[in-house]
C-alpha cells in the first residue's frame, strides 16, 4: 500500500489514497495497526492517519484517525494537509474544493503551489456556541471548532515564566482527564499574546491534543478556537455588531493565519457569538512518500 506523509505547521500525517478502498474496514477498525503505522520507533509516525476517499455529494471524504488509532473528529491542519495531497492526485482540478469530513462539507482553497509546499484556505464551520467561564475560579473558553477545545489565556503569574517553559503536557492532562472531561476527552490550548510579532491581533498558541495525549507542534482546530476566544477577550465590549477580523497565530510547528466575520444578533445575550466565513489559513508541504 502506497503512503504519503504530510506536515501542516508541524502537525504531521499518514495520507493515504483509498479511493479504491484498498484501506479496508476491517484496517479501519484496526485501532493497533494504526496506531502501529503513527508510532515514530515502530512505525512511519504521525500525529494522525488520513484516508482521501470517494464521495457522493462533494470532491472527496476526509477520513482522519488520532494516533492512537481512534478515529477523530475534524483537524484542521489535517484537512489543509488532505486538500494539497487531493490537489496533487488530481482529484479536483481547480483550485477550489469542496469535501465532506467529520463535522460536514468543508470549501477549501489552494492559493499557492510551490515545489512542494502547497499554500491552503480552509474554511471552518460556522460556530454560534461559545462557552465562557471567567470567573475567580475559572479561566477557560470552551467551543467547538469541528473537535473540542478548552482554550485558556495565561495570566500575568503564569506568563512570568513564559509559554515557552510552560508544562503543557502536565497542565493540559489536568483539564483533559478532569471530572467533566475525562469520558469524552478535549484538546486544551494555553495562549499568550506573541511578543515576537508586532502585527495586531498576534497570539502565541500551544496545545495538548486528546488522542495524541501529548503537546503536538501546532493543531488548526485549535488555533482557529484560540483565534476566536482571542477575539472575544479582547474586543467583546467593543466589538460592532458585524466585523471581519484576522488574527496571526504562531504554533511551536509554523504560523497560521485565522480570518473569520464576527456577529453577535442579539447584543444583550452574551452567549449568542456567531462567527462565519471562519478560514484557517497556511501551508501544506509533503515530505516523502513509501510503501507499506
Ligand atoms: N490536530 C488536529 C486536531 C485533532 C483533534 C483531535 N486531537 C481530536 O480532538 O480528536 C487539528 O489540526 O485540528
Amino acid at each position: 500500500m502506497k503512503f504519503y506523509k504530510y506536515q501542516g505547521t508541524g502537525n504531521d500525517f499518514i495520507m493515504i489514497d483509498n479511493r479504491d478502498n484498498s484501506f479496508s474496514e476491517q484496517q479501519k477498525k484496526d485501532k493497533d495497526f494504526i496506531e502501529n503505522l503513527c508510532h515514530r520507533r515502530f512505525g512511519i509516525g504521525a500525529d494522525g492517519l488520513i484516508l482521501i476517499e470517494n464521495s457522493t455529494e462533494a470532491d472527496f471524504t476526509m477520513v482522519y484517525f488520532n494516533s492512537d488509532g481512534n478515529l477523530g473528529s475534524m483537524c484542521g491542519n489535517g484537512g489543509r494537509c488532505a486538500v494539497a495531497f487531493a490537489y496533487r492526485l488530481g482529484v479536483f482540478q481547480k483550485k477550489e474544493t469542496t469535501f465532506m469530513a467529520f463535522d460536514g462539507l468543508h470549501f477549501a482553497k489552494v492559493a499557492n503551489v510551490e515545489n512542494e509546499i502547497t499554500q491552503v484556505e480552509l474554511q471552518m464551520s460556522d460556530i454560534s456556541e461559545v462557552e465562557i467561564n471567567l470567573d475567580s475560579t475559572q479561566n477557560f473558553y470552551y467551543l467547538n471548532t469541528g473537535s473540542p477545545h478548552y482554550v485558556t489565556f495565561l495570566n500575568e503569574e503564569k506568563i512570568q515564566t513564559g509559554l515557552e517553559n510552560y508544562p503543557i503536557v502536565e497542565e493540559g492532562k489536568k483539564v483533559r482527564y478532569n471530572e467533566r472531561f475525562k469520558k469524552e476527552g478535549t484538546n486544551v490550548n494555553f495562549v499568550a499574546n506573541n511578543a515576537n510579532n508586532s502585527e495586531k491581533n498576534s497570539i502565541f498558541v500551544r496545545t495538548y491534543e486528546r488522542g495524541v495525549e501529548d503537546e503536538t507542534l501546532s493543531c488548526g482546530t485549535g488555533v482557529t478556537a484560540c483565534a476566536l476566544a482571542y477575539f472575544l477577550n479582547q474586543k467583546l465590549d467593543k466589538a460592532e455588531s458585524q466585523q471581519s477580523d484576522l488574527v496571526h497565530v504562531r504554533a511551536l510547528g509554523g504560523n497560521l493565519k485565522v480570518r473569520f466575520t464576527y456577529s453577535n444578533l442579539s447584543q444583550n445575550n452574551n452567549s449568542e457569538h456567531n462567527f462565519t466565513s471562519i478560514f484557517l489559513i497556511g501551508a501544506a508541504t509533503a515530505v516523502f512518500e513509501g510503501i507499506i
